[in-house]
């Protein structure tokens, strides 16, 4: 590439390690980087000529991103893009960092109709919302209850004269309140609603309801429904808020997959599925981990690391060039452990998406005895992993200075999409405790020599009571330090005596003390596969880092019951430290080996040609704010001030 910044040009030249062949690894295939990169192409001629985000106004966000939703299902269409893993890269660069407002109609509206619908339910529905002939989002969430679900309270009533539904928001709170796409875009939802039949509360089962009018958009009589308002982010989507006054449905557009409704109001259950209606958050949180790195980390490290390569700042020594800002230690030390986490929670996203489909195959053929674990381990891992991305991303700003909370940056937007995964789909505190509701009962069951397996199978092992580390920092060894942490606390959070809530912070670090272990040894089985040397060393750097980093940020939790030595502890420290000049030379290359196209980070200070100062300064007169030269505002409220002689006021 022609004129790149003389830094960065350097950095890439300096490399150990091919690139290309990293790319590969993480995409999963040269095949799948070809096909990556092609889809990518269209998607560029399609949409990298916009109007820039950060210039517009709340509602203009909404039209443009409706406009580039009108356009990216068109270009699924014509170049044949069915695959899901294709409609993503089209979507990506249509949407960086945004949210379609039809996002909750792919995301959970199909998933929840196709998994809970009856066969005439699914045969009936699906084609239209394929075609995109009705719009769906999913409605749970209430004005006054989120988390709790049981405690929801719109209502769903049969009434077996007309065989209808009557669909009833009885209280200010049971409003449902949140739900992506509802306020303006939708004309259906997937209602989860409290089931009464023959004067019996049944609990909480989804139902289709039409919102508004298939000819007019105006929403159906007995249906009250709007925008939510101006949020944190996501100004893209219309989070809605709906009130239903005694709204009728007819019997069929109850989902009916797993229990029934008789036409003389007999409730019939259908499945030993436990929990069946909750299925669809499951496979959400299971599939946003993969996206919290690759929407999240990966890109704000990406920006920090290629801007503190172009950065230069203070005097080391006189009469020499100002540092590069990476060769900072300190600037090491906020930025390596973050790209280190990127490619954890990207390894940790692969496994957890492959984990889903075996286990909701199973499912299909009647088994469910993996959906407990499947559940506690996409909890904790949504939870540890949506924290872990939104402190990174913060202190990926910090690290670039001033020039870092500019929104030319392209953090702001960044941060707000994933911060919000830490309250959606289920708030992160209350999911590391239904992780560690599942392991306490598991530990139980392994302390009464019960044999476990998968990501559990540790509480029914022997552990080592010492650390095995010595100065080679083998990744067993670190793999078996976190499997120590974690067992240790699943022993000290069950004590059955004591009440959930006065034991509940040690359990959700339990919790996490288990997502960790996964995490790492998702991450050393990575490495261990790795073909190419040169790939193997530099990713195998970045496991020991992700561990080492944790082990010393969580150094009680090893040293306290003698563990870890203070030798090794020491040890650890030292090998950190060393770490960070291991890779500082390749820094560059592990964020260019994630392959993003500058129209999708949407950052000036992480462009690839590394040109900061021109596109700054140039971004900067875009700003509506300079033109005109002079504004009606300072004739309104500046002159009478400054001129008052001249003021016509
Ligand atoms: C990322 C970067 C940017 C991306 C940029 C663009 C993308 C942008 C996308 C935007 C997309 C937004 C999408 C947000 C969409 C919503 O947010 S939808 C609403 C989601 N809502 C939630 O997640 C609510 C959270 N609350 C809950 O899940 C439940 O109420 C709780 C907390 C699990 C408790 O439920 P409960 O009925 O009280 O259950 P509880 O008594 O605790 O447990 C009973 C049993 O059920 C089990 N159980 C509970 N839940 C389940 C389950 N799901 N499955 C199986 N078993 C379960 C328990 O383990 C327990 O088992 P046992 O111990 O008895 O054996
Ligand atoms: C951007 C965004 C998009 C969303 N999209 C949708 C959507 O499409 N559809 C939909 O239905 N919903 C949606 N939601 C709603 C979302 O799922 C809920 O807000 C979320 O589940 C959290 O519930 P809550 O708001 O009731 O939080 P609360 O439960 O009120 O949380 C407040 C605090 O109370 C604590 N707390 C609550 N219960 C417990 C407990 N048992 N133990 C310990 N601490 C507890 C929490 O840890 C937290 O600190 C969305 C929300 C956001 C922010």
């Amino acid at each position: 590439m022609a004129n790149v910044n003389p830094d960065l040009r350097k950095e890439r030249e300096n490399g150990t390690f091919s690139v290309e062949k990293l790319t590969n690894l993480l995409d999963g295939g040269k095949h799948v980087t070809d096909r990556r990169r092609h889809v990518e192409r269209l998607a560029l001629n399609e949409f990298s000529k916009g109007e820039d985000y950060n210039f517009m106004s709340r509602k203009e966000r909404y039209i443009s991103a409706l406009h580039k939703t009108e356009r990216a299902l068109r270009c699924c269409k014509e170049y044949g893009l069915t695959k899901p893993d294709e409609v993503y890269w089209l979507w990506q660069l249509a949407f960086p960092h945004e949210a379609s407002p039809i996002q909750l109609h792919g995301d959970m509206f199909l998933p929840t109709l196709t998994r809970q619908g009856t066969e005439e339910q699914v045969n009936k529905y699906l084609p239209l919302a394929e075609k995109y002939q009705i719009i769906g989002t999913y409605a749970q969430t209430e004005m006054g209850h989120g988390t709790f679900i049981r405690g929801l309270e719109t209502t769903a009533t049969y009434d077996p004269q007309t065989e209808e539904f009557i669909l009833h928001s009885p209280t200010l709170t049971s409003l449902k309140w949140w739900p992506g796409g509802l306020g303006k875009t939708s004309n259906y939802a997937i209602v989860m609603a409290l089931l009464y039949t023959n004067g019996k509360n049944y609990g909480m089962h989804p139902f289709m309801v039409q919102l508004r009018s298939h000819e007019t958009h105006e929403p159906l009589p007995g249906i009250t429904i709007g925008d939510i308002g101006p949020k944190f982010g996501f100004d893209t989507i219309d989070n809605g808020f709906v009130q239903f006054d005694h709204f009728r449905i007819p019997r069929e557009d109850m989902l009916m997959k797993y229990s029934q409704v008789l036409k003389d109001g007999t409730y019939v259950k259908s499945t030993k599925l436990k929990k069946s209606s909750y299925g669809v958050m499951v496979l959400v949180r299971s599939m946003l981990i993969y996206y919290l790195a690759i929407q999240g980390l990966a890109p704000a490290c990406t920006i920090a690391i290629r801007y503190s390569a172009v950065r230069r700042q203070s005097e080391q020594t006189k009469s020499q060039l100002e540092p590069q800002i990476l060769d900072y230690q300190t600037q090491q030390y906020k930025l390596f452990p973050i790209l280190a986490s990127a490619y954890a929670v990207l390894f940790t996203g692969v496994k957890m998406k492959e984990i889903y489909y075996e286990v909701d195959n199973e499912i299909q053929q009647g088994h469910t005895e993996r959906l407990p674990e499947l559940h506690a381990l996409s909890s904790g891992l949504k939870a540890l992993t949506s924290s872990m991305a939104s402190w990174c991303i913060e202190r990926c700003r910090l690290a670039c200075g001033g020039h870092g909370y500019s929104a030319a940056s392209g953090f702001p937007k960044i941060y707000v999409a994933v911060t919000a995964a830490c309250t959606y789909e289920g708030e992160n505190t209350v999911m590391l405790l239904q992780c560690a509701r599942y392991l306490i009962k598991t530990y139980q069951g392994a302390s009464n020599g019960k044999k476990l397996s998968g990501s559990v199978s540790y509480l029914s092992d022997k552990v080592n009571s010492r650390s095995t580390i010595t100065s080679e920092f083998s990744l067993k060894s670190l793999v078996d330090a976190f499997k120590h942490r974690a067992f240790r606390f699943q022993a000290c959070g069950s004590d059955p005596e004591d009440s959930w809530n006065r034991n509940s912070v040690v359990l959700t670090k339990a919790a996490e003390a288990h997502c960790y272990y996964y995490m790492v040894s998702v991450f050393e089985s990575v490495v261990e596969a790795v073909e190419d040397d040169a790939v193997k060393r530099v990713v195998g750097q970045l496991c020991q880092l992700f561990a080492l980093f944790a082990i010393h940020e969580n150094a009680g939790d090893f040293v306290q019951d003698g563990f870890i030595s203070n030798d090794q502890m020491e040890l650890v420290k030292w090998k950190e430290l060393s770490l960070l000049s291991d890779i500082r030379r390749n820094a560059v290359l592990l964020v260019d080996a994630f392959d993003f196209h500058d129209e999708f980070i949407g950052s000036i200070l992480g462009r690839f040609d590394g040109n900061v100062y021109a596109n700054l300064f140039e971004w900067a007169k875009s700003s509506p704010l300079n033109k005109p030269e002079v504004q009606e505002s300072y004739i309104k409220y500046l002159q009478p001030l400054l001129n008052p002689n001249k003021s016509k006021l």
